[in-house]
Order: structure tokens, then C-alpha cells, then sequence
């Protein structure tokens, strides 16, 4: 008898495998795919023809939008799906991606955000081991809370409040791991865990609520920046071309994780501020407002352990990725160019 109490063997492969007209291109499930660092991912993954990309998003927080050049491409697919619901395809990949991150976004249905976790990687690590695929999960550096370490380290355990109104998320995220890992020990499943820090870059949601987003955004409309007291809480941004490299080498590597993927540059929410004022608008003010309860009070990833097993550091400087960012952002706000 089996681990999982069967006599029966997992499925194989589809016969047309070991055709010898079968064209083996790889094919990938992007869940979350619609959403920033997911439809960032899936044209970094679609630049390879080898490679066919399916995208599963129920479009909470993401939109057909960032994908509308793959729509239609004979390499691409796009399924309005919830992960939460059973999923049955073919694929060699997944990345497991679907979760609103934005604070705001995972604290406005605190029960979803625990199911999309919960029952969401339950399933995508279910689809995994029916069709013997490899799965990496996009966790995140919220799992160490409010380090008591600095900085952050994959060894570290955290300090997580564990029924606090960002619990759905953190906590989330920390079963995530621990059933990636089960299903790994227990059904010998391929898995991969990326521990993410904060990430920026074009196509975040206007109204996202995140940090980056809403500084350039006010900064675009002359409106105060507003920095959550007391200002000198840190965070380290990665951009978006970077993580995205950063998790493709993982997934494609041999080390299971978890793996901190971050830019270890570090700075307060009022050198933040003050960044945005100096490089878009340096006539905008800067409002000091109440910040949310259990607001991690530093934040900044040891990449030793990326740079050692993944070959991979970040190439952009936040001064440089911010304008990048600002252009985007004056498209989309239709705001006056700076390039005009
Ligand atoms: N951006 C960051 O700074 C950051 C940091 C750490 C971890 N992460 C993780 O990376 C992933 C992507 O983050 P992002 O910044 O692109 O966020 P995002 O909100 O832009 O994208 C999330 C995507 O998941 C989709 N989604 C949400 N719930 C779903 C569900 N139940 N079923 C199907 N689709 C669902 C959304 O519609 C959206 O397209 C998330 O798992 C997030 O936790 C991001
Ligand atoms: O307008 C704002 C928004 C946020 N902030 C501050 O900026 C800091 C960063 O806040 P964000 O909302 O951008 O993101 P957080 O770092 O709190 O969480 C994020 O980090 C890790 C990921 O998993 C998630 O994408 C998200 O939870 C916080 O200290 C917050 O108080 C401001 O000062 N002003």
C-alpha cells in the first residue's frame, strides 16, 4: 500500500509523450498570471517558444489587461479560474502565484485570503503530483513578521502575530510552505519556494495601496506623499525584471528553498518619500498619517543563499527602476510624459 493509502499508481503521462512526433515543449501554469509579477513572468516565459503558458486568475486584483498581447497567441492561454476550485490540466510547471498581496486588497476578505492559501495550494500541489509536475510558491518575506532578526535570513522562524489582521496573509503563507514541504516528504513532489520581498515596477494596480504605487502615483497628481508614522519603518524593493529572473532561475535550479528573492537596499518610508520627491515631482508635499496595526518595523533579505545556489543579485537601483515605473504610471493616469 502506497502513502496515500492506494494500491494504484499516479497517472502517466498522456501517450503522446512517447510519440516520436511529439513536440516537447514545456508547458507552464502561471496561477495569478493577471496580476503584476504573474503577467511580468508570463512575458519573460512566452519570449521562449519552447514554452506554452496557460494562466489561471479568478481577476481580483489582476486584469485581462497586463496580458492583452498574449491574448489570442497560439502559445497562450487565459482561464478564469479560483484556485480555491479544482483545476485539471496538463503542464510540466506551476507557478502558484494567485494571492491579492497588497495589504489593503488581502485584509478586505481576511477568510478568502486563508482559502486562496490554504485550499488554493492544497489544490495546485494536488494538480501537481496527478500530473508529476514541479511547483513553485511565491511565499513571501511577511513570513517573518516583525523580524527580531535584521536582516533576514531563510533560517530565521519569524515573529508572526497569529490572529492579528494581517494573520490571514502571513499565517496564509506559512501553511503554504508547510504543505508544499508535506506533499514534498510525503508524495515526493518537485517544489520550489520563493520568499519574495516588496517588488515594484509598471503595471502595479493604481489604487493598489502599496507604498511604491501610491507614492508615484500622488507624486504624478501633486498630491502629498503619505508617509504612514513613523516614517522610519524600512523595506528593501525589488524590481519587477529582477524578481522575475530570480524565481525563473529557481524554478529551473535544484534547490527546493525556501529562497530569499529581494533587493537588500534599505530604506526608510521617509528616504522613500523623499526619493519620489526628488526624481517625479519635487514641489509635492509629504503628510505624516496613522499607519495599520502590526506594520513590520524593518524589513531587509540576506541574498546570500540566491547568489550561492542561484547565481542571481538584483541589477536595478531603486533610483533607476522608479522612473521606469513613473512612465508607466503617466500612461495610465494620462499625465504629460517626461520623455516629450
Ligand atoms: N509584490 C510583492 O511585493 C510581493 C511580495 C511578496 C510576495 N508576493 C507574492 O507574489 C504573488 C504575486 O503578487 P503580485 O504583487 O503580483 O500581486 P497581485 O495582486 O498583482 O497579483 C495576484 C494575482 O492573483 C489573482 N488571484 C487572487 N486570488 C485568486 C484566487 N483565489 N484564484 C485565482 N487568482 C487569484 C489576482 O487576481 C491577481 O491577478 C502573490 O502570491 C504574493 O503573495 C508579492
Ligand atoms: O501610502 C503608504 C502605504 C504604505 N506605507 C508604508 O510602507 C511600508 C510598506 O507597505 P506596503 O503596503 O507597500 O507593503 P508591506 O511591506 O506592508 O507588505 C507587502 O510586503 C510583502 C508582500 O508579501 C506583500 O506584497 C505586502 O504584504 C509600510 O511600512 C507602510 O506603513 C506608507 O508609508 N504609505
Amino acid at each position: 500500500m502506497s502513502a496515500n493509502g492506494t494500491d494504484k499508481k499516479p497517472p502517466s503521462p498522456s501517450p503522446l509523450r512517447f510519440s516520436k512526433f511529439f513536440q516537447s515543449n514545456m508547458r507552464i501554469l502561471v496561477t495569478g498570471g493577471a496580476g503584476f509579477i504573474g503577467s511580468h513572468l508570463v512575458d519573460k516565459l512566452m519570449e521562449n517558444e519552447k514554452n506554452e503558458v496557460i494562466v489561471a486568475d479568478n481577476y481580483f486584483t489582476g486584469s485581462k489587461d497586463n496580458l492583452k498581447k498574449w491574448i489570442g497567441h497560439p502559445r497562450f492561454e487565459l482561464i478564469r479560474h479560483d484556485v480555491t476550485e479544482t483545476l485539471l490540466v496538463e503542464v510540466d510547471r506551476i507557478y502558484h502565484l494567485a494571492c491579492p498581496a497588497s495589504p489593503i486588497f488581502y485584509k478586505y476578505n481576511p477568510v478568502k485570503t486563508i482559502k486562496t492559501n490554504v485550499i488554493g495550494t492544497l489544490n495546485m500541489l494536488g494538480l501537481a503530483k496527478r500530473v508529476g509536475a514541479r511547483i513553485l510558491l511565491t511565499s513571501t518575506s511577511e513570513v517573518y513578521g516583525d523580524p527580531l532578526e535584521h536582516p533576514q535570513n531563510e533560517s530565521y522562524w519569524g515573529n508572526v502575530n497569529p490572529i492579528g489582521v494581517r494573520s490571514c496573509y502571513d499565517e496564509g503563507k506559512r501553511v503554504a510552505e508547510t504543505l508544499m514541504f508535506d506533499y514534498h516528504r510525503q508524495h515526493g513532489i518537485e517544489i520550489r519556494i520563493a520568499r519574495i520581498f516588496n517588488t515594484y515596477g509598471p503595471r502595479m494596480n493604481i489604487d493598489d495601496g502599496r507604498v511604491v504605487s501610491n507614492f508615484i502615483a500622488q507624486a504624478i497628481r501633486n498630491e502629498p506623499l503619505t508617509v504612514q508614522l513613523p516614517g522610519t519603518q524600512t523595506r528593501s524593493f525589488c524590481y519587477v525584471s529582477d524578481m522575475v529572473d530570480g524565481l525563473i532561475r529557481l524554478m529551473e535550479g535544484e534547490n527546493t528553498g525556501p529562497i530569499n528573492i529581494g533587493n537588500p537596499g534599505e530604506f526608510t518610508m521617509l528616504e522613500l518619500a523623499e526619493a519620489v520627491k526628488e526624481l517625479i515631482n519635487p514641489e509635492v508635499k509629504i503628510s505624516m498619517v496613522e499607519n495599520t496595526p502590526d506594520d513590520p518595523r524593518q524589513r531587509k533579505p540576506d541574498i546570500t543563499k540566491a547568489k550561492e545556489l542561484l547565481g542571481w543579485e538584483p541589477k536595478v537601483k531603486l533610483r533607476d527602476g522608479l522612473p521606469l515605473m513613473e512612465e508607466d504610471f503617466r500612461q495610465r493616469l494620462g499625465a504629460p510624459s517626461k520623455k516629450n
